[in-house]
């Protein structure tokens, strides 16, 4: 029984290795051992103590090598200093549009450089589960290569439910099939999130879906067809890209007003014109989409940046007042933001505008100054694009503490997303919640270490680290499988900076 156990073992490192897209010699190196001890382990041929168990799962950073020891944590020793420069990924939000969009395609859709992420692998894990064969190669390029029917009663509901974007597969689905169901969506807990705007753009390509049972039963009538254009009750991103993806199967002219034109819409716009379907008015609020009746071609996509991770990492180097060059920022989608943050004080220098993979969004480098910043004159909100990203909303509250003054920040979107801001006084901030969804921020903040549960929200996790980040002594962040969801070896790439972040896990 030993024997087996170990072996097991060993099979999970190696997974989660491979996984991670490291060799052997690399978990070595990152262990302080050699190749021929991982390979030993990897067999199942080593007794391997807890201890080194619980490293192997940090080295991983990965819910795969849990083991039976729980989530993973974050120790932060600050204050820190950031130094050097980092480059911005590909974006979640696009990621996963994408990977949704790929079932449109009867051919390989190869997507270039996405980004490592929770919210990608529980993607992959349905259309795994669909049937669908993915591999990623080039450590973060990624292969998809769809069967000729997709095995829709057998898909994976726990990886579904642990994320929103599997309403995305509304729109592609139709076109598979006239019967099918998918398990209600998940996504940050910010607040009750409606699908509503989705079936009502759904419903004139003949989708009625009733949800019971933590389901969405959905029935199409392929006799129904867009008769005029589709109004958008909200410019949401992903409602946008479900009824994109619809109208991209359906031969004829569909339009969509009051659509986003927000970056990840945009993103999966440029692949559908690759997979020759025409769009016009990309980037505006009417989109014009003449479909196709099959899309059956080997494509080639490259995303583009993270406004929202360009943000984060911007917030990153303003609350530890460092000088960074974040270089590849999707400049076009942090306009609003930085003129609001120079308003505010901050310094910085950027390079001249440069194409992004996609040939088509406009990246810069962007070098901070440390800078003294002060409160805004007026309130920080959020509009749909172009104005200030609703994602980046919340890295304000962390600028906002470090800032002399008070600052009101009003997220009229989530019911629940300011609430987590709050968290920021539990390491010495002046955070008051006027109402669900208004915050008033007093700084100068001078933040010392505690320890912090992570809310259950990507950004305001993200937030709460940047903090600790600046935070005088120790401070240890537990759970941060929702911050794994959106950024991927967030920690490591800090600590690449100079920041001082272990990973470490409860045994
Ligand atoms: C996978 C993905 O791409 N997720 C993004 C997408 O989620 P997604 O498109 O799913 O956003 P939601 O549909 O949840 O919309 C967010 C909220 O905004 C409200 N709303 C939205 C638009 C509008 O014109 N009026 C309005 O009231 C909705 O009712 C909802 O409460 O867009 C959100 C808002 O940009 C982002 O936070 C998410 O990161
Ligand atoms: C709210 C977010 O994402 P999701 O739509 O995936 O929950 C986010 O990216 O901040």
């Amino acid at each position: 029984m030993a024997d087996d156990y170990q072996g097991r073992i060993g099979n999970l490192i190696r997974d989660a290795r491979k996984h991670r897209g490291m060799t052997q010699q690399q978990l070595a190196e990152t262990l302080g051992t050699s190749q021929s001890a991982i390979n030993r382990i990897e067999r199942g041929h080593q007794n391997l103590s807890l201890q080194m168990i619980a490293r192997i799962g940090a080295a991983l950073d990965s819910e795969i090598v849990a083991l039976g020891a729980g989530p993973t944590h974050l120790r932060v020793t600050g204050p820190t200093t950031l130094t050097g420069s980092i480059e911005v990924k590909t974006s979640k939000n696009a990621g996963v549009a994408l990977l949704c969009a790929s079932l449109l395609n009867r051919g390989r859709t190869t997507l270039r450089k996405v980004a490592r992420i929770e919210e990608v692998n529980r993607i992959l894990e349905v259309l795994a589960s669909l049937g669908v064969q993915t591999r990623w190669f080039n450590e973060s390029d990624l292969e998809i290569i769809p069967p000729a029917e997709l095995d829709l009663d057998n898909i994976d509901e726990t990886a579904a439910r642990r994320t929103r974007s599997i309403i995305m597969f509304l729109g592609p689905l139709l076109h598979r099939s006239d019967l099918f169901e998918l398990p209600y969506a998940g996504g940050c807990n910010l607040g009750t999130r409606t699908v509503e705007p989705h079936m009502a753009a759904l419903r004139p390509f003949g989708l009625e879906v009733k949800a019971t049972d933590g389901s969405y039963h959905a029935r199409v009538n392929p006799l129904v067809e867009p008769q005029r254009p589709i109004v958008l009750t909200e410019r949401g991103d992903t409602v946008t890209e479900n009824a994109l993806m619809a109208a991209a199967l359906h031969p004829g002219t569909t339009i969509i007003r009051n659509a986003s034109s927000n970056y990840m819409v945009q993103d999966l716009c440029f692949f559908l014109q690759k997979l020759g379907v025409d769009i016009e008015g990309v980037g505006t609020t009417t989109l014009r989409v003449t479909g196709v009746t099959e899309i059956d071609v080997d494509v080639d996509y490259a995303p583009s940046e993270d406004p929202i991770e360009a943000m984060s990492l911007l917030a990153a180097a303003i609350v530890t007042k460092s000088e960074i060059t974040i270089t590849r920022v999707p400049i076009e989608f942090l306009e609003i933001e930085l003129a609001t943050l120079e308003e505010m004080g901050f310094h910085y220098s950027r390079s001249e505008e440069y194409d992004a993979a996609n040939e088509r969004t406009r990246l810069v480098d962007i070098t901070t100054k440390p800078s003294d910043l002060h409160a805004p004159l007026d309130k920080i909100h959020p509009m749909p694009f172009p104005g200030l990203n609703i994602d980046n909303l919340p890295f304000f509250a962390v600028i906002a503490a470090v800032a002399t003054g008070q600052t009101l920040l009003h997220d009229w979107v989530y019911e629940n997303r300011a609430i987590y801001l709050v968290e920021l006084n539990k390491l010495g901030g002046d955070v008051k919640l006027l109402d669900p969804h208004r915050v008033m921020i007093e700084g100068p903040t001078h933040f010392s270490g505690t320890e912090i549960m992570c809310p259950p929200a990507l950004r305001p996790a993200v937030v709460i680290l940047l903090a600790m980040l600046a935070a005088k002594g120790t401070s240890v962040l537990r759970s941060t499988y929702v911050i794994h969801r959106g950024y991927e070896g967030l920690a490591e790439r800090l600590n690449e900076l100079g920041a001082n972040i272990e990973t470490f896990r409860d045994i």
